[in-house]
């Protein structure tokens, strides 16, 4: 299986060398023999004396690439000019950009496109304001709005260090879904204020995606911004975690031949993801459910401060189990992590019983890795690309929000999420269900067909969707 901390990248080592004093056998070496692979090697320049050359040299972690670096610096006649990580240079300048539908090639167009002619576009949309459905962006866009209070598993690393994971999110919606999405980092971490400038933002937008908020501030922002606005609101982390992690269990318990309603599930990191996905697991029926935070068991009867815990402990835990994640451990059928790195030990998942499920989602370093969890474990999956049973909420947020523009769904009920949790199970087909394949891949077309389609249908059966029929949703795909 793949390293951890990047899951192995590659870097680009540019080096000017002096070639009286060194052969490129000699560095080719040194790169080898501290356990760097040359996958490419380009001449950039040369003279007389001396060639610059990038090499590209594939590395398990940050730590590996500084080995490589300081065994190249004690050659004599080479010179290091340069590392780029090849991640960093995918970042140069940011990952998505805004590119017009049509060419203004005249005047003409201007006039169209600009003033006078949008003019008349504009109080046909003052005259009607549902016009802005089908007269501006605002029916494929969505706003991916954070305040980098919770970025993955990083913590509160702040607006500016958040964009980069919005822009993802905003490619990945792209690609899968074909719908625009905004990344908008807002620089305050203020409850009313973030709902204020997302309601005031909110006219351009079909769709709002609430991204790493922390708890519990995110519940009361989501739920202000679902009564105050008439387009959806999701907090993906919330919700597009859950529906994933139904779907993963969904499959994960056929395979083990238990029933889901009969499992005790044992999750850690009772925040944002950790709340929704136990709202998930009971809806879908499971009754024995122990939730961990850093102090230990959340248990009915103790004092919080935090709201959110005191619906935790009358909902959860109906055995009462107390002390820290070892103590309640023994006996679970499945583990969910959504805390952070290292959380769960071998010696815990030995104690489980027996054909333990495994989700260690934790970003990018889960509770536990794959490696050490492997010899114990019967299902294994993690929140990422370089492990299979890739279990993470880009699996659901392209497809539902495909599916809420298209219906134009003013919310996104239980119901769709539950229909879309389904979907995404079902795209597995039983004969080629197996311990490393219980969801389906980010790839897989099938993915957002059908969790838009089910989304879509859940919307028609609660009332939420504005538009009426398949057809005229087909029409309107043409307009
Ligand atoms: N694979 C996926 O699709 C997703 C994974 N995640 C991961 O889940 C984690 C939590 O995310 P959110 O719920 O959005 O954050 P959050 O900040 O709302 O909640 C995190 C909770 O975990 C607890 N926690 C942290 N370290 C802990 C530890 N060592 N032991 C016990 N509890 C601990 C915190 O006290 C907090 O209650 C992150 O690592 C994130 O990357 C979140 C969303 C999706
Ligand atoms: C995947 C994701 O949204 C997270 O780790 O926060
Ligand atoms: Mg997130």
């Amino acid at each position: 299986m793949a390293g951890l901390n990047g899951g192995g990248t590659s870097v680009i080592v540019r080096l000017e060398i002096h070639k009286e004093l060194v052969t490129f056998g000699r560095i080719a070496t040194a790169i080898g023999d501290a356990g760097g692979d040359i996958v490419a090697i380009d001449v950039t320049r040369a003279s007389k004396t001396t060639t610059t050359r990038d090499i590209t040299v594939k590395v398990s972690d940050p730590e590996h690439t500084e080995t490589i670096t300081k065994a190249l610096q004690v050659i004599p006649g080479v010179r290091i000019i340069n590392v780029s990580d090849q991640t960093f240079l995918l970042h140069l300048g940011g990952k998505i950009e805004v590119t017009p539908k049509v060419p203004i090639k005249n005047r003409d167009d201007l006039s169209r496109v600009y003033t006078p002619g949008v003019a008349r576009v504009c109080m046909a949309i003052h005259e009607d304001p549902s016009k802005a459905h089908s007269l501006t962006i605002k029916r494929n866009t969505v706003a991916v709005v954070s305040d980098g209070t919770a970025v993955l598993g990083l913590g509160n690393i702040g607006p500016e260090a958040a964009m980069p994971v919005m822009e993802g999110k905003a490619m990945l919606f792209k690609q899968m879904a074909g719908v625009d999405a905004f990344p908008i980092c807002l620089d305050t971490q203020d409850t009313e204020e973030i709902i204020r400038t997302v309601k005031a933002i909110a006219p351009g937008f079909g769709g709002i995606n609430l991204e790493d908020i922390s708890s519990p501030r995110c519940f009361e922002i989501e739920e202000r911004l679902i009564n105050e606005l008439d387009i959806p609101v999701f907090h993906d982390d919330q919700h597009g975690t859950a529906v994933v992690i139904l779907a993963g269990l969904l499959n994960a318990v056929k395979l083990v031949g238990k029933q889901l309603e009969s499992c005790k599930v044992v999750i850690t990191g009772i925040g944002a993801a950790g709340i929704a996905c136990t709202k998930m697991l009971i809806s879908a029926g499971v009754t024995n459910v122990i939730g961990v935070d850093r102090q230990g068991a959340i248990v009915r009867g103790d004092e919080f401060t935090n709201k959110a815990w005191e619906w935790y402990a009358e909902n959860t835990n109906p055995g009462l189990e107390r002390g820290t994640l070892s103590d309640v451990i023994s006996g679970a059928d499945i583990f969910i992590g959504l805390s952070g790195p290292g959380v769960l030990k071998q010696d815990d998942v030995k104690r489980m019983a027996t054909d333990p499920i495994v989700f260690a989602m934790a970003n990018p370093t889960p509770e536990i890795t794959p490696e050490e969890a492997e010899p114990y474990v019967r299902v294994m999956a993690t929140g990422r690309s370089d492990y299979p049973n890739q279990i993470n909420n880009v699996l659901c947020f392209p497809g539902i929000f495909r599916g809420v523009l298209d219906c134009r769904a003013s919310k996104i009920t239980q119901e769709m999420k539950l229909a879309a949790a389904k979907a995404i199970a079902s795209v597995v087909n039983e004969d080629e269900l197996n311990e490393y394949y219980i969801i389906p891949s980010v790839f897989n077309h099938a993915v957002v067909e059908k969790v838009r389609e089910a989304v879509m249908e859940a919307a028609f059966e609660s009332g939420v969707a504005r538009r009426r029929s398949q057809r005229e949703i087909n029409e309107a795909h043409h307009e």
